[in-house]
């Protein structure tokens, strides 16, 4: 089949690629024309593993194109995706400016019947307003589909082609056949192609988010509680996960949720229930409580230098906001180099595959390492962010004759309490007994 994919982002690329690989035939769009040629010769933008072999592949074999011409990627296509940005306005709410414009530009082009599906996540009602815009730039027939993704950056790639479940939202006939014959590929194992109204679709994709971010904040709040307790979170985790009601995964505590989805997601829900004179009290809970933890970690450091970081080294294992990707958007670690730099500490990062990103943002502000004990040289504490398996076992005889002091706090609860005790370090963690 024919598709165009409009916005060559985390989710268009990756639904492009994944697409063209069960042999269709996707030309991308994007307007950063800059990006588009990097693509063209073959350079891949983001870090995704596995994304790199089926982007070469289906180059290589005629199945995936890039463009700058909106006009030429859709001409033939039968399926448009829209995987546009939608990120917060100024009052929270989703900002639909790219997707209805991209449906105004899109509807000036149209010549036939094609369906135009939304990838990206936007709010209840959004498939309606983006039927409108068309409709008013077009008298040719065409459809509105809402198609969430769910992939999850650093898996992406997997999510997409083995989907837990595809989720569809259309009232058209025409339109559900060839999503259903689009998406056949990828539900072989037997897991759902769920067909739905365009409104429920549209709330699914923030139901799923929110109620994610609220099993993490309600795990934070657990830990927090734990250290007063005296009681060990990852006990808990374990103790609770085994249920299958509760389920063992996304129970894990730490320094808050990041990324580019959960924070704008759950903030457009609350905003959208707002709107429709809702209060959604448990969902401004979820965020007050992420707001809190972002500065757990700084706020444990502040008590162990009693309060005073002036001139102080830190050292940070992680930038990207989860391990396996590039990605530093709304990252813990941003808040938490903030937080050191304006109480007068110095800080010097490592991470595998954030440091070029976070360089364009920041600069030298911080110092990088070329890897992860490059930063250790005279560091007061190495604080642990972000859960890169490389940061798993390291060499702790090398951290603790690097390191000033033998001081580690670690926001992803990465090291077993006993081995930190023999190697003699002072260990501060997440909802865990301090050690030293
Ligand atoms: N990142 C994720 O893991 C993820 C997962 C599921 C859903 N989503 C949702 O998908 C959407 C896209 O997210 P993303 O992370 O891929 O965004 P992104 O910022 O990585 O990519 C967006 C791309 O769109 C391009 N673009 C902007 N305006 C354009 C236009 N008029 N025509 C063509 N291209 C244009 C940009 O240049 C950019 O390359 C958002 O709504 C997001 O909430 C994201
Ligand atoms: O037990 C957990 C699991 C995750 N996180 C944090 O939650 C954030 C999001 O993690 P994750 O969901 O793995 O990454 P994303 O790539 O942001 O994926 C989420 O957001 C996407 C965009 O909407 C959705 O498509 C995915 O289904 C949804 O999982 C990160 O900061 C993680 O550190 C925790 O703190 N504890």
């Amino acid at each position: 089949m024919k598709i165009a994919v409009v916005g060559t982002g985390y989710v268009g690329l990756v639904t492009g690629t994944c697409l063209a690989e069960t042999g269709n035939h996707v030309t991308c769009v994007d307007i950063n024309v800059k990006k588009v040629e990097a693509m063209k010769n073959g350079q891949l933008p983001i870090y995704e593993p596995g994304l790199e072999l089926l982007f070469h592949r289906n180059i290589k074999q005629d199945r995936l194109f890039f463009t700058s011409d909106l006009a030429a990627a859709i001409e033939d296509a039968k399926i448009i995706f829209l995987a546009l940005p939608t990120p917060p306005g100024a009052d929270g709410a989703a900002d639909l400016s790219y997707v209805l414009g991209a449906g105004a530009d899109i509807a000036k082009l149209l010549k036939e019947y094609k369906v135009i599906v939304t990838k990206s996540t936007v709010p209840v009602g959004t498939a309606d307003k983006l039927t409108a815009v068309l409709k008013a730039n077009t008298d040719v027939e065409f459809a509105v589909v809402s198609n969430p993704e769910f992939l999850r950056e650093g898996v992406a790639v997997d999510d997409f082609m083995k989907p837990d479940r595809v989720v569809v939202g259309t009232t058209d006939e025409r339109a559900r056949k060839l999503m259903g014959e689009l998406y056949g590929p990828y539900v072989r194992q037997g897991n759902p192609i769920i067909f739905m109204d365009e409104r429920s679709s549209e709330l699914t994709k923030y139901a799923a988010n929110s109620f994610l971010a609220t099993k993490i904040s309600f795990m934070n709040e657990i830990a927090n509680l734990c250290e007063l307790v005296g009681a060990d979170v990852d006990m808990i985790r374990k103790g609770i996960g085994s249920d299958e009601r509760i389920g063992k995964r996304f129970l894990f505590s730490g320094i808050g949720y990041g990324g580019s989805c959960f924070p704008k997601d759950v903030q457009a829900l609350a905003k959208a229930s707002e709107e429709n004179k809702y209060d959604f009290k448990i969902l401004n809970a979820v965020m007050d409580v992420n707001t809190i933890q972002k500065s757990v970690l700084v706020e444990k450091v502040k008590n162990y230098f009693k309060g005073d970081l002036k001139g102080k080294k830190f050292a940070l294992w992680g930038l990207a906001f989860k391990p396996e990707t590039d990605d530093i958007r709304e990252a813990p670690a941003l808040y938490i180099i903030d937080d050191l730099l304006k109480a007068g500490a110095t800080v010097a990062a490592f991470d595998p595959e954030g440091m070029k990103n976070v360089k364009e943002l920041l600069g030298d502000t911080i110092s990088y390492g070329d890897n992860q004990y490059d930063v250790l040289k005279d560091a007061d504490a190495l604080l642990i962010v972000t859960e890169w398996s490389v940061f798993r076992t390291p060499d702790l005889d090398q951290v603790g004759s690097l390191l000033k002091n033998k001081v580690i706090f670690d926001g992803r609860n990465l090291y077993d309490l006993q081995k930190m005790i023999d190697c003699g370090f002072y260990y501060n963690s997440i909802g865990r007994k301090i050690v030293s």
